[in-house]
């Protein structure tokens, strides 16, 4: 008998729920609706006297068994949620969501195909030193047959007395030694006015970390033909990542690589916390190709790998590394680059992890 009642009860509610569900759903048309009058008017969506008097009145014809207290609370979520879907509406489709475009942006650089099924690697030094320093280690990627060589030219560095990267000169090296190897060149471009000159020496502008809300060096590199490296900046949220490549994308450029290069946190054991799950919201969020910088983000050479296997783990397209031939005596970055044997060895165990 108690069994057969709880069933009927409970038939009861569920019929109740599909009315409150439909009812619910009458009232958000309703509030989108009166959404689009109050933009067209230039009116605040969000309107206290007005959710204050219809809790009133609502508290007034309450007879319970729910006191006033819950009654408001869940009226409260019920504005709330009207509002969000007054909001959604306004809402501009980003151009590099996925829900703009669903398939994969590839990014082609020199034969080069960056997310799509293979991960790619970009490796080489952090600053360009010398033309010997750079050719060493081109001349071992090459031997690797990998394709992506990075160095750092203009460097933006936090202590104007280090070492701020050899410019145009920098530049030269990099050319010479990409077209002796046949190797693709990325490097951090810092002034919009750089742009177009750089064009002659890279295949992809980096946009360093320190950059990534430069919104003026983000439009000129949305107005060139060129792919382009955009980091993480060390304190940004992964909207504002997405809103700095919108920028790029906005100006007509699409041939975007994002890079996670780790996060400002408290945690002091790495130099910056790597925040390995951008990496599928990125993906998920947008279309375009998502790589992670193993160095900035751990700082530490022994953290290499095992942050790289994560990062492929989790469905990066890409790792970048730095390498240097003596890095204890390297201009930036000591600690973290690898050296050429540290290289072969960290190449080696990441491609046969692959492998299996
Ligand atoms: O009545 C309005 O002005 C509405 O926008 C609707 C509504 C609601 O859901 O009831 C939504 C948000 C406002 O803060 C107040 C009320």
């Amino acid at each position: 008998m108690t069994k057969e009642r709880m069933e009927q009860l409970r038939e009861q509610i569920d019929e109740i729920n599909f009315k409150i569900l439909d009812l619910m759903n009458e009232r958000g048309y309703l509030a989108k609706e009166i959404g689009v009058l109050k933009k067209a008017q230039g009116i605040n969506r969000y309107d206290p006297v007005r959710e204050r008097k219809m809790l009133d009145r609502l508290i007034q014809h309450n007879d319970g068994p729910f006191d006033n207290g819950t009654i408001e609370h869940i009226f409260k979520e019920i504005f709330k949620a009207s509002l969000e879907l007054q909001e959604i509406d306004d809402h501009k489709t980003l151009l590099v969501s996925r829900e703009n475009k669903n398939e994969n942006t590839v990014v082609r650089v020199k034969g080069v195909r960056i997310g799509d099924e293979q991960p790619q690697f970009i490796f080489g030094p952090c600053s360009v030193e010398s033309y010997e320093q750079t050719r060493a280690v081109a001349k071992r990627m090459k031997e690797k047959g990998l394709k992506l060589f990075r160095g750092g030219a203009f460097k933006p560095r936090t202590s104007p007395y280090d070492f701020q990267g050899l410019g145009w000169e920098g530049l030269k090296i990099l050319k010479e030694i990409g077209e002796e190897f046949n190797l693709a060149i990325v490097s951090e471009i810092v002034h919009p006015s750089h742009i177009e000159k750089a064009l002659e020496y890279v295949d992809v502008i980096q946009i360093g970390a320190r950059n990534m809300q430069n919104f003026e060096l983000l439009k000129e590199a949305g107005r060139v033909k060129k792919p382009v490296l955009l980091k993480r900046g060390m304190s940004a949220t992964i909207e504002e990542f997405m809103l700095a490549a919108e920028y790029i994308v906005s100006k007509g450029n699409e041939e975007i690589i994002l890079c996670e290069r780790g996060i400002r946190t408290y945690e002091r054991a790495t130099r910056n916390t790597l925040d390995i799950t951008s990496v599928p919201i990125l993906k998920k969020e947008t279309h375009l190709p998502v790589i992670v910088d193993v160095t900035h983000s751990t700082g530490r050479r022994d953290l290499l790998l095992p942050a790289s296997k994560a990062a492929l783990a989790i469905g990066a397209d890409g790792i970048m590394a730095e390498v240097h031939p003596d890095p204890a005596v390297a201009l930036s970055d000591a600690r973290q680059q690898m050296d050429l044997d540290q290289f072969d060895s960290f190449f080696e165990q990441l491609i046969s992890n692959e492998r299996n």
